[in-house]
């Protein structure tokens, strides 16, 4: 049977057998383990590391967190181990007001031996700076950031949750300094070992503008591996990539006959990697699917209803014979970004249409609308759910060359006419991204087949 919340309270003879421990709260927790340290253990920044580090090994789908309050926790809990909790003493703080800054996406144990050390050492005010816009855009994996309001709610509860009297006071910040060069009577800020040079930073310019020293103090990292990544600590780039081919939003609830195939949809910017997927997925796992590309190429038949529209939009001199000069009516679209949008939205609608005729006949389990401009198109609404793929614009600039003979400006130009990764992202029910090996991208389709067909 498992319990929402648990807690492990930790003394100097049990604390040999941690891993156990955090072993048997995995088994049986689904939420969250808080662990307390009885007056017999001393906190050293050791233990507090070990404390993270073992339980991102032994129990990494619970929500660990180290007290530093001597009261116990609100919620009701099942106790890990024999131990009972010891009264304690509220621990003495070395300073009023400590700083601290980072993305904290997908808050990990890394975070929280930083979060814990500010906690341990601030009496009143722990400042946070969370970072947004330009500061997060260099990084891996970064349009699958979580939105800032929520890293930074997420910082304050973790805060308040483990401190007994600190508030937590987050702000987003859009440099490296944020609160901590404009706050005046700071203290001290906590830093890991790879952001030292930050905290000097820090200081330089609090001593340009007058302002005290703060006393730097220094968390050792929390270790961790990625091989993909080449990353050796606990990472929020290595948690996004993990996120890959999972269920990163619920899917929309599309009535379905039954019998009749369930409908998903695959996105993806120019070179991201659609077809390569497309044809895995109907190679390995049956799919059937549905290139809306070739489908428009269709469209464009004699007689067919799109020719007479584009003809009474763009001029009867387009349509030669009962077909489309495709070299004309390429010339006005391609230089004029209105005038492909007003092409498109002719052209959408018939393929929707086709894909979904030809979806409604089929005997696979599942079948797929591959589309390039599928979200822009507003096709996602109503399908159960979609799928996009990306990999980051410089790559997707590189292979266009690469692969279509294009000069970058050619490329970026192609580009720009699509919506960027980021708002893809936000709009699909999962994520896929084919930076990397072949094996892997189809590792992340694997995860993604596996899920879907658990959940149809
Ligand atoms: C510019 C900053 C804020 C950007 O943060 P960053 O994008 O690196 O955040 P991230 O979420 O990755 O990490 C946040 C903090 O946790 C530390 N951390 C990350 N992973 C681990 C780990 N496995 N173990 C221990 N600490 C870790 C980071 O070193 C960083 O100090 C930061 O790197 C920095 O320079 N900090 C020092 C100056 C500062 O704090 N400025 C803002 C004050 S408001
Ligand atoms: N790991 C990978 N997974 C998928 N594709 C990759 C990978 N690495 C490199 N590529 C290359 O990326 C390029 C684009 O792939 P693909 O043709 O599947 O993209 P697409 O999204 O269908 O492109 P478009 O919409 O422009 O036709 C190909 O040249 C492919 O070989």
């Amino acid at each position: 049977m498992t319990s929402k919340y648990g807690l492990l309270v930790l003394n100097s003879k049990n604390v040999q057998k941690l891993k156990q421990l955090l072993t048997s709260a995995a088994a049986s927790l689904s939420s969250r383990l808080y662990v307390r340290l009885n007056p017999d253990q001393p906190r050293s920044d050791e233990l507090v590391s070990n404390i993270y580090l073992n339980s991102a090994h032994f129990c990494p789908n619970v929500d660990v967190r180290l007290l530093v309050k001597s009261r116990l926790p609100n919620e009701e809990y099942i106790l890990i181990g024999e131990e009972a909790a010891e009264d304690l003493t509220e621990p003495a703080k070395r300073y009023k007001k400590v700083v601290l800054g980072g993305t904290f996406d997908r808050l990990h144990n890394g975070h929280k031996v930083l979060l814990n050390k500010a906690v341990e050492l601030a009496s009143e005010d722990v400042v946070v700076g969370v970072t947004e816009k330009d500061m997060i855009l260099k990084k891996s994996l970064f349009e699958m950031i979580e939105p800032v309001e929520l890293r930074i709610n997420r910082v304050v509860e973790f805060v308040e949750d483990i401190s007994g009297t600190a508030k937590c006071l987050a702000e987003p910040i859009i440099d490296p300094f944020g609160p901590s060069t404009r706050i005046e009577d700071l203290e001290a800020i906590v830093v890991s070992r790879e952001t030292v040079k930050g905290a000097d930073a820090v200081n330089k310019k609090r001593g340009e503008k007058g302002m005290s020293q703060l006393d730097v103090i220094i968390v050792e990292l929390v270790e961790g591996n990625d091989e993909i990544l080449k990353e050796t600590k606990i990472s929020s780039s290595s948690r996004r990539r993990a996120d890959l081919g999972k269920l990163l939003r619920p899917v929309n609830n599309v009535p379905r006959r039954p019998g009749a195939p369930y409908v998903i949809g695959l996105a993806g910017g120019i070179a991201s990697g659609k077809s390569h997927i497309g044809k895995y997925l109907k190679e390995k796992h049956g799919f059937e699917v549905i290139d809306c590309d070739k489908l428009a190429h269709t469209c464009y038949e004699p007689g067919s209803a799109l020719i007479e529209k584009i003809a009474k939009h763009f001029g009867e001199d387009i349509v030669i014979d009962g077909l489309v000069d495709r070299k004309k009516l390429g010339a006005i679209v391609f230089s004029d970004k209105k005038k492909l949008r007003e092409l498109s939205e002719l052209v959408w609608p018939e393929v929707r249409e086709r894909a979904l005729s030809i979806a409604e006949k089929s005997t696979a389990k599942v079948v797929v609308i591959e589309a390039a401009a599928l979200i822009e198109a507003g096709w996602h609404k109503s399908l159960a759910e979609t799928w996009s793929v990306f990999v980051p614009a410089e790559e997707a600039v590189r292979r266009v060359v690469e692969r279509d003979n294009l000069s970058e400006d050619q490329a970026k130009d192609r580009m720009s006419s699509q919506i960027s990764n980021k708002e893809r992202l936000d709009a699909s029910n999962l994520t896929l991204c084919s930076l990397w090996k072949y094996e892997e991208t189809r590792a992340q389709v694997d995860r993604a087949v596996e899920g879907l067909l658990k959940r149809i």
